[in-house]
């Protein structure tokens, strides 16, 4: 697969015959942009909210139709050997298709460049010697700057010609980073490929090493679902769920790069954090009880507990006229909402309305006719209100998770033979808060909060919700996530070696159980395209302790990257030496992330200050003058730099509450580097590492 430069053909220049297509594609663009523009929309509205609401769709438009002069319109061409749908005869005429970001057509609707989501461009992914999908010719262009000045010819159907890794591909990976997350539209892999078009009715698992393109499978796999489902999906939302702030600023600029601005981002914590404020921690040992399944079930009795038998008829007056609902008959109502199993407060909805459904029967029966509205108000009569609150009373979720955490009696209540007594201990507040307001809630108090909530009224769902670094999520939040998709699907991204929290996921199949997808399917990645393969070496002597059995990532890098571990001889001289490293590694193109245990952070963030190096922090865009970033350890999960300087890995280990968890921070520090990986230490390395 030969790439060409600047190559001319002995009839026709086949790259100045590309360049045009791009100058007429970037035309048409214009054009259709031009278009959208100019619709007049002032006869075909009758009033101002459908004039508004289809001004805005026309701006969605012309916002999607910008042509970005550092993203290619196309990437690819896909010649054909018969007309696609045609039965293959011979001698039928092939066709040829551009692929690229979004769909391109001209004045007559033909079209110049198809988008890359469309069934037509799946051979760009799929197509191999083994199974050329009737493909003839791939092509594959690169780009320099805006401007197209290679490309490369893989001819499937040809035997003569040997199998090759592309050029252009291998450059793409191999490319020093700077700035946020990119799309990887022109490169994604066959096996990437079956993620991102898995239908929407399935949940997808993908467990992958570091640098296997979990993050970038996921993105596309939204933009490939609002593709395929547009309507749909614009009814029903789609969102990411993301580990931190920094994380989500990270990749926000994917999707909106690939034409699709509508996908919420969220971390767990802006999900459930709606009702109250979190200003609490937890230690660690309550969170994981906190963090447990059985937590739900605690939730739902203490909430059922709240639900009492009548034992007083309900007496109703309207006018000269009492009607009398007796007890039992109000408890034959209170046990059927009970086995139907419905949703708490739809319940105390619809209990009034069925005393006083009772109540316009024995109207009926005196030769009454009563309609709705007497109904209506019947049900709002003080009597049948009375007797409501006393059977099945209005719970506010935050009050009652207050309760269960507050007072000892009522957890022990609910909790048993499902929390033992140290259990229970480890979530009762030593110092129990008086109201809703003045409670510390902490992070795993909100997803109580949250579940509780559901268990009153039916979260929203949405179409579709991926969730990345899906290890670090306790059950709890698992079953928050859940409910945001319980009439939708999921796409859930992680991988075990990386889990760091107390409660973090042991195997996939039980997330996704308290997901609520136990159906979903588990793919493994095991290509690198981040790390270099000495490093990913290196890294990879944990996994037998962090995570037995788990396959090692293979970097499918070409250069084997740089790996130097240096030992600095007493403590007082490792800030000096990590900052020459750092200084080294900006010799490079690139960025370059200097990560470190946390509680370091704070001495190398003077010791940078005092030699005069600016730096960012973490999920700030790089730019080409600001290209260092001090990274505490804990922000690392799911960030990359072209080089990285990680100063004193004891430390990462040391930071964290056991040495697992340590190894784990550590090899998710050892694993962020694309070119460069510079290890300091004044203390002796992890055994592991030796
Ligand atoms: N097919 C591909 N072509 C080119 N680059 C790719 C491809 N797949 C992934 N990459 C790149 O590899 C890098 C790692 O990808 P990504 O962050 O998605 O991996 P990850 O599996 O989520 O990693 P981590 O486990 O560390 O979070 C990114 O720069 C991404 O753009």
């Amino acid at each position: 697969m030969p790439a060409h430069e600047f190559e001319s053909d002995t009839t026709t220049d086949p790259l100045a015959h590309e360049r045009a297509h791009l100058a007429a594609s970037r035309a048409a663009l214009r054009a259709m942009r031009e278009d959208a523009q100019a619709l007049d929309i002032s006869d075909v509205t009758a009033n101002w909210v459908n004039a508004a609401v289809l001004q805005a769709q026309i701006d969605e438009r012309i916002k999607s139709l910008a042509d970005l002069s550092h993203t290619p319109l196309f990437f690819g061409r896909l010649d054909y050997l018969h007309v696609v749908g045609a039965e293959e005869a011979e001698g039928a005429q092939g066709e040829q298709f551009y692929i690229g970001r979004r769909h391109v057509h001209d004045a007559v609707g033909d079209p110049m460049v198809i988008d890359w989501r469309a069934p037509v461009s799946q051979p760009f992914y799929r197509a191999s010697r083994k199974d050329p999908l009737d493909v003839g010719r791939r092509r594959r262009f690169g780009y320099t700057g805006g401007d197209l000045t290679a490309y490369e010819d893989e001819h499937l159907t040809d035997p003569a010609e040997a199998e090759q890794t592309s050029k252009l591909l291998q450059a793409e990976i191999e490319r020093p980073r700077v700035g946020p997350m990119r799309d990887i539209v022109a490169t994604i892999q066959p096996e990437q490929d079956e993620i991102v078009r898995s239908e929407l009715g399935g949940t997808v698992c993908v467990q992958g090493g570091p640098g296997t393109g979990k993050t970038a499978v996921g993105l596309h796999r939204v933009a490939y679902l609002l593709y395929a489902h547009r309507e749909r999906l614009a009814r029903t939302g789609t969102l990411v769920v993301g580990p931190n702030r920094s994380f989500l600023h990270y990749i926000e600029q994917v999707l909106p790069a690939l034409g699709e601005l509508e996908v919420k981002q969220a971390t767990v914590e802006d999900l459930v954090g709606a009702q109250v404020e979190v200003r609490g921690t937890d230690e660690a040992r309550a969170a994981v009880v906190k963090g447990d399944a059985r937590m739900a079930e605690v939730l739902r009795r203490a909430l059922r507990s709240h639900v009492t038998l009548p034992t007083q008829p309900v007496m109703v007056v309207r006018g000269s006229r009492r009607w009398r609902v007796p007890a039992y008959e109000i408890e034959e109502m209170v046990q059927e909402l009970l086995a139907r199993d419905m949703r708490y407060g739809a319940a105390h909805e619809a209990l009034p309305q069925r005393i006083a459904h009772a109540v316009l029967v024995r109207m009926e029966e005196a030769g009454e006719a009563p309609d709705d509205r007497v109904q209506n108000a019947v049900a709002r009569n003080p009597a049948v209100k009375a007797a409501v609150k006393a059977v099945w009373p209005a719970v506010e979720p935050a009050k009652l998770v207050l309760r269960l955490l507050a007072d000892p009696e009522f957890l022990a209540a609910h909790a048993e033979g499902l929390l033992t007594e140290d259990e229970q201990k480890a979530i009762l507040w030593v110092k129990p808060a008086r109201s809703v307001k003045s409670a510390k809630w902490s992070a795993a108090d909100a997803v109580l909060i949250d579940e509780a909530s559901d268990l009153v009224a039916r979260t929203h769902s949405l179409g579709h919700v991926v969730i990345d670094e899906a290890q670090d999520l306790s059950p709890m939040q698992y079953r928050a996530v859940g409910r945001r998709c319980s009439t939708g699907s999921a796409t859930v991204l992680g991988d075990l070696a990386q889990g760091t929290t107390p409660w973090s996921t042991q195997n996939w199949e039980q997330a996704l159980h308290h997901l609520g997808k136990a159906d979903a399917v588990v793919e493994e990645l095991t290509a690198g395209f981040r790390v270099p393969r000495d490093v990913i070496a290196y890294a990879s002597r944990l996994l037998p302790v962090i995570s037995p059995g788990l396959t090692a990532v293979e970097s499918v890098r070409e250069s084997p990257g740089s790996l130097s571990v240096r030992e600095v001889a007493g403590a007082d001289a490792l800030d000096a030496a990590v900052i020459a490293a750092c200084e080294e590694a900006l010799t490079h193109e690139g960025s370059t992330g200097l990560i470190a245990a946390d509680a370091r952070v704070p001495a190398l963030a003077d010791a940078l200050t005092a030699a005069g190096y600016p730096y960012l922090s973490p999920g700030q865009e790089t730019t080409a003058d600001s290209r260092l970033t001090l990274v505490p350890a804990s922000l690392a999960k799911g960030l990359e730099y072209d080089y990285v300087v990680l100063d004193e890995p004891a430390a990462v280990v040391d930071g964290e509450p056991d040495e697992r968890t340590g190894l784990r921070r550590l090899y998710v520090a050892l694993t962020r580097a694309v070119s460069g990986l510079a290890v300091l230490h004044s203390a002796p390395l992890p055994r592991e590492l030796g």
